[in-house]
């Protein structure tokens, strides 16, 4: 394996970084950093992702691609910044909050009572026989089913475990619904459920505990 042993700029927090134990202190929402083209940088990304996933280069494109790449990887060494203050994950205005490695959804409605949101499944998240991969529908449901924790409890909360169910195949390229609400919570305990719906065929549903922090913890 080559790559990760190249990463050239440090993305080590600072002692100033606002981040309190495992998460942000303060849920910082931003809809500036990394400027007004961000998320057509993240989506152009993702179409590259969907490429490879499908993509079969002679031997001279793949080298080229490679070049190619080193050069873009290049350019965002002299950007890098710590987890705290980077835009991914923080641009509420972007799908996602601008988090590339999270299949891209949208809230359509997100409070104490629960969360309802679009994703789509990109071709790059094929797990076989043009469906998506139950690992990334998993990812899907554990940011999500957080979010349904943490805007309950207003503050955040880590898995403790996750069940999926996986009733019928999920598609990909296809706008879904995923909708994550507390259906019990017992002191720091959050008991949240979820469902992914393609029309009105369940694709998936979720079981998961989400235990909120205490302040300072990892
Ligand atoms: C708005 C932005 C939204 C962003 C959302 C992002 C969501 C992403 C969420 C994640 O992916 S987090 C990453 C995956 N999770 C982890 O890495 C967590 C690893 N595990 C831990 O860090 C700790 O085990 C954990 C914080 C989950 C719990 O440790 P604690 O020390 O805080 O709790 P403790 O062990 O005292 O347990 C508290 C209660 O929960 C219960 N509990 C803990 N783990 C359990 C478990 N696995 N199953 C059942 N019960 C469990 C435990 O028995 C106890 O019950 P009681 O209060 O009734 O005594």
């Amino acid at each position: 394996m080559t790559g990760a042993t190249e990463q050239q700029s440090s993305t080590e927090a600072s002692e100033t970084s606002p981040h309190q134990g495992g998460f942000r202190a303060d849920f910082e929402v931003t809809t500036e950093r990394g400027g007004p083209s961000y998320g057509e940088m993240v989506e152009q990304v993702r179409t590259f992702m969907d490429k490879v996933r499908y993509a079969s280069p002679t031997p001279e494109l793949a080298d080229e691609v490679i070049e190619d790449l080193k050069k873009l990887n290049a350019k965002l060494d002299t950007t890098l910044v710590d987890e705290w203050t980077s835009p991914s994950g923080t641009r509420i205005d972007l799908p996602s909050r601008g988090n590339i490695t999270l299949p891209p959804y949208e809230v359509r409605n997100g409070g104490p009572e629960g969360v309802d949101a679009e994703v789509i499944f990109r071709r790059f998240h094929l797990g076989g026989n043009g469906v998506a991969h139950g690992g990334h529908v998993a990812v899907a449901f554990d940011d999500l089913g957080g979010m349904a924790a943490a805007l309950r409890a207003g503050r955040p909360a880590r898995t403790a475990y996750l069940t999926v169910n996986y009733r019928s195949l999920t598609p990909l390229e296809t706008p879904l619904v995923l909708r994550t609400w507390v259906h019990e919570h017992d002191g720091r305990k959050n008991f949240v459920r979820g469902t992914l719906h393609d029309g009105d065929r369940l694709c998936a549903e979720m079981d998961a505990l989400f235990i909120e922090l205490r302040p300072g913890q990892a």
